[in-house]
């Protein structure tokens, strides 16, 4: 029997994926592995940002600013969300900007993966290479985001929780939901 780690969904999507939500949340790990069960394509926009630019987006934010990048985000999700149907990573703050926001509820489902402080301060700090938690207390900094974000994520179409427990138990609640909301129209 093939495991169900790998078996592919029987759902078929007719726009692409995005996933929202802040740092550490899971959106790499988890579109991944969505993305391969849906048997489409997977694209991060943060490593489409650093393959354009060819730079990390660490030295993007030091060289040109967090204006700049948020300009060239925006641009490459735009490129992305051109194609045909793909499950696309955003980068933590994508969400926030109003042109990016307005073309990604155009042009996709968006879904809000959510996890408490406690679990995006671990998974954070497996990796320290976000140019936003380096100047500072990471929890402090997640602490305010989250406060800061949370309203503006709660605009996507689905809010999926990304807590503890295998990656696979998050994919496939995001896919029961998309399967709701494909067929509804809407689901929160
Ligand atoms: N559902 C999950 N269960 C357990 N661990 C997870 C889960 N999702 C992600 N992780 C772990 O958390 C870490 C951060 O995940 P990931 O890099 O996918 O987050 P991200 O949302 O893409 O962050 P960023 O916005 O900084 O790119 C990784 O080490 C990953 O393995
Ligand atoms: O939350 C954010 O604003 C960011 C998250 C990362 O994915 C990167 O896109 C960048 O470090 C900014
Ligand atoms: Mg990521």
């Amino acid at each position: 029997m093939i495991p169900s780690l790998t078996r592919p969904s029987s759902l078929r999507i007719n726009r692409p994926i995005v996933l929202v939500g802040l740092m550490g949340v899971g959106k790499t790990t988890v579109g991944r592995r969505l993305a391969s069960k849906l048997r489409v394509p997977f694209y991060d926009a943060d490593e489409e940002i650093e393959k354009a630019a060819n730079m990390r987006i660490s030295e993007f934010f030091e060289t040109y600013g967090e204006p700049a990048f948020r300009d060239g985000e925006r641009k490459v999700i735009e490129r992305l969300l051109s194609g045909p149907p793909h499950v696309l990573a955003t980068g933590g703050g994508a969400f926030m900007n109003d042109e990016t926001r307005a073309l990604v509820k155009e042009k996709a489902i968006s879904v809000w993966l959510r996890a408490d402080l406690d679990l995006l301060v671990k998974r954070t700090a497996l990796r320290n290479t976000r140019p936003l938690l380096q100047n500072g207390d990471p929890r402090e900094i997640l602490e305010n985001l989250l406060k800061e974000r949370a309203p503006t994520y709660a605009k996507a179409d689905l809010a999926v929780d990304s807590m503890e427990g295998p990656h696979n138990r998050t994919v496939d609640r995001i896919l029961k939901k998309l399967a709701v909301f494909q067929r509804r129209g809407s689901n929160k």
